[in-house]
């Protein structure tokens, strides 16, 4: 037992299923720091479409600067049908990500014992993307001219500095280092993208030298699409650009046990600024307000915020409580708040 530790937690719900699946995650957060003398102190935001239609605002900057003195951010899912495409998604969700330098996107992928995976035979799987959160096509570089004629051009210029990508390509290394298997796979489309490409790769060479136990590999990404479902035990570290890790880390969800239970931290290595936590998926409109949505991802996302804030055992104890439920289920639906409360109750002890 740790001695009593306060952290302060934005929350930001969202959209969709987000403040569905966020209910969820803060209830086994709350059984489990109780358990191990931590509180998280919580403030919750506003943000998202209601919000957009009631003020027109996304993110402003007054509220970002106070979302900044947390500890760390747990978020739900950002974007609605009812809202063009791209507002709240670089409005809200990546201005928290830029403006808090969340430039290591980790994305763990793992088949839990007797969780289904569409793959035959999967073997061990048990991979992390790092994806470069702050940078590529994402950051907005573009425009269009003649919009709506036949004539029209769209620009969308993915932007990758050295500064960039050599402070994610640490950071994958050293993540590497960490792990028992010591590979590190590069995933990107240098025999096109030469110019971003080649940047990468050297970066990734140059970087080796200094870690000489790690095995490096490089993969395009449409090569890496057909390894990660023929084999994807081969995938320890995977270091990719903002679009590439966006796409495969979806794909790495379907195979280890879907969507529902992948987790992700937008992490600031430095501590900077705070970490963010949320799951890989969207706001679901399909299913939200159904209590349909697993909220297994978002609790798994409270693992790696404890992880972060050094609660070490706090986060196995999550993981501990998820891997037992899973280990359970029998294909029969269960609400999203049923699934909440089981594994509540398993992480309170
Ligand atoms: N981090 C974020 O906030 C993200 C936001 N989005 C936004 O979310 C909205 C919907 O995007 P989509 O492309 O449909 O992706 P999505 O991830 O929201 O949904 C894709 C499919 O997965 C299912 N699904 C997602 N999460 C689930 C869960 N927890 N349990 C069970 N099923 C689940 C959905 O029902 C849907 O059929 C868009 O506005 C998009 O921009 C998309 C991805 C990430
Ligand atoms: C809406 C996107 C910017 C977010 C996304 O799909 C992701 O981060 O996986
Ligand atoms: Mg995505």
């Amino acid at each position: 037992m740790s001695t009593q530790q306060t952290f302060t937690l934005a929350v930001v719900g969202g959209d969709g299923i987000g403040p569905e699946v966020t209910v969820e995650a803060l209830k086994v957060l709350d059984a489990v720091s109780a358990n191990y003398g931590v509180t998280f102190q919580r403030t919750e935001y506003d943000l998202g479409a209601k919000r957009w239609h009631a003020t027109g605002e996304t993110l402003p900057d007054a509220e970002l600067e106070e979302i900044r003195r947390h500890d760390a951010i747990l978020l739900g899912a950002v974007g609605d049908p009812t809202v063009p495409s791209g507002v709240l998604e670089r409005g809200l969700l990546l201005k928290l990500r830029f403006a808090l330098d969340h430039y290591v996107n980790l994305r763990p992928s793992k088949i839990y014992p007797s969780v289904g995976s569409p793959l035959a035979n999967p073997g061990e799987v048990d991979f992390v993307v790092v994806r470069e959160g702050t940078e590529g096509p994402y950051v907005g570089n573009g425009g269009a001219l003649r919009v709506g004629t036949p004539a029209e051009i769209a620009t969308e210029v993915s932007v990758n500095t050295a500064y960039g990508v050599e402070r994610v390509v640490r950071d994958a290394f050293a993540r590497a280092q960490a792990r028992p298997r010591k590979k590190l796979t590069l995933v990107h489309k240098n025999n096109v993208l030469v110019h971003a490409g080649h940047l990468w790769k050297r970066t990734v060479d140059a970087v080796a030298t200094e870690f000489p136990e790690i095995t490096v590999d490089y993969l395009h990404v449409d090569a890496a699409t057909i390894f990660l479902v023929t084999d994807p035990a081969r995938f320890d570290v995977i270091v990719t650009d903002n679009l590439f890790g966006d796409i495969i880390t979806d794909l790495a969800a379907a195979i280890s046990g879907g969507i529902g239970l992948a987790a992700s931290g937008n992490i600031n290595p430095d501590k900077t600024a705070p970490s963010m936590f949320e799951p890989v998926h969207g706001s679901a409109p399909d299913i939200a307000g159904q209590q349909k949505a697993d909220p297994t991802a978002a609790i798994l996302s409270t693992a790696l915020l404890c992880d972060h804030l050094g609660l070490t055992e706090a986060a196995a104890a999550i993981e501990a409580a998820v891997t037992a439920d899973i280990e359970e289920r029998t294909g029969a639906a269960r609400t999203t708040a049923e699934i909440g409360d089981a594994i509540a109750k398993r992480a309170a002890g």
